[in-house]
């Protein structure tokens, strides 16, 4: 039994609200506050922002142009300092990068000197996994990522849809608690962003990682997630979470159907709102 469940009696009303979402959740973004010095003082960014990522859930961030959602990932990432409030993962703090989380950003970040396979061992060797174990974790998302022809390639040799691939791979490999992903396919032509879609929703059905998902295309956020947080603009806060009740597996037909164009009409409603607010 957790400590805070011993405890959560002794606590004030609202301590115990934190100290219950913080028992089921996988990362629980509580009051998160950013600012950046301005020429005219500082400029605040992002204000009590709350966010409650479950296990296995698929959550995505939306939100109009600058409202921090990109900010807000890093700060997870814990490659941005918060400037106030707290970002727990499971019962930890977090105070910097950790291998808890897997990163997966819109420009490619593939070691253009390591083959495909070697890339998606990359975080394996660092920690000193034996050999047959690496070889197979890799052969797995290889598998996964459909490009086990492509083993021995360098990544200047495979398009930008492949590259994200073994990008999403390689994150997957090392077993993360949370996949951290920031408009991964916003730089793909319209049809391989699709695939992307497809392949990154097979892979949630198949192995249910737990995820936070950057993205401005609100589509392709309807489609992927089962939960999505609207921000408003800057200060960036929670402006609505909308659960997605569409159907558990999907394909992209699904983008056509009634349900799915009324739900992705609601989330653009909320954000062309802000936009005039
Ligand atoms: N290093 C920085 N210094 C000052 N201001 C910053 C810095 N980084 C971000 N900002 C500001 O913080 C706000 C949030 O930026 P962020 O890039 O997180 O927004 P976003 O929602 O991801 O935007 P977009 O959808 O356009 O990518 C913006 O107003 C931006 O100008």
């Amino acid at each position: 039994m957790r400590w805070f469940k011993k405890k959560e009696k002794e606590l004030p009303p609202r301590e115990r609200h934190i100290e219950a979402n913080l028992a089921n959740s996988t990362v629980y973004v509580k009051g998160l506050y950013k600012e950046y010095p301005g020429k005219k003082g500082a400029v605040t960014a992002m204000k009590d922002v709350e966010i409650n990522v479950l296990e296995n859930d698929f959550v995505c961030i939306v939100g109009p142009s600058g409202c921090g959602k990109s900010t807000l990932l890093r700060m997870v990432a814990g490659l941005e300092e918060a400037s106030g409030g707290r970002i727990v993962i499971e019962d930890n703090d977090i105070i910097g990068p950790g291998e808890d989380r897997g990163m997966v950003f819109q420009s490619y970040t593939l070691f253009p000197w390591m083959t495909v396979e070697e890339n998606i061992k990359f975080g394996l060797k660092l920690k000193k996994m034996p050999e047959g174990e690496q070889e197979k974790i890799a052969d797995k998302y290889l598998k996964t990522i459909k490009l086990e022809k492509f083993r021995n390639r360098y990544p200047g040799e495979l398009s930008g849809g492949m590259k994200q691939r073994v990008a999403i791979a390689r994150a997957l490999a090392n077993s993360p608690r949370v996949l951290l992903m920031d408009e991964p396919f916003s730089a793909l032509d319209p049809q391989t962003k699709a695939d992307m879609q497809l392949l990154m929703r097979q892979i949630w059905q198949e192995e249910k990682p737990t995820v936070l998902f950057v993205t401005h295309d609100i589509e392709e956020a309807v489609f992927l997630s089962n939960k999505i947080y609207v921000l408003t603009s800057r200060p960036g806060r929670v402006k609505r979470e909308v659960p997605v009740l569409l159907p558990y597996h999907r394909e992209l037909e699904l983008k056509d159907t009634e349900a799915f164009i009324r739900l992705r009409k609601e989330v653009n409603g909320y954000i062309e709102h802000e936009k005039f607010a």
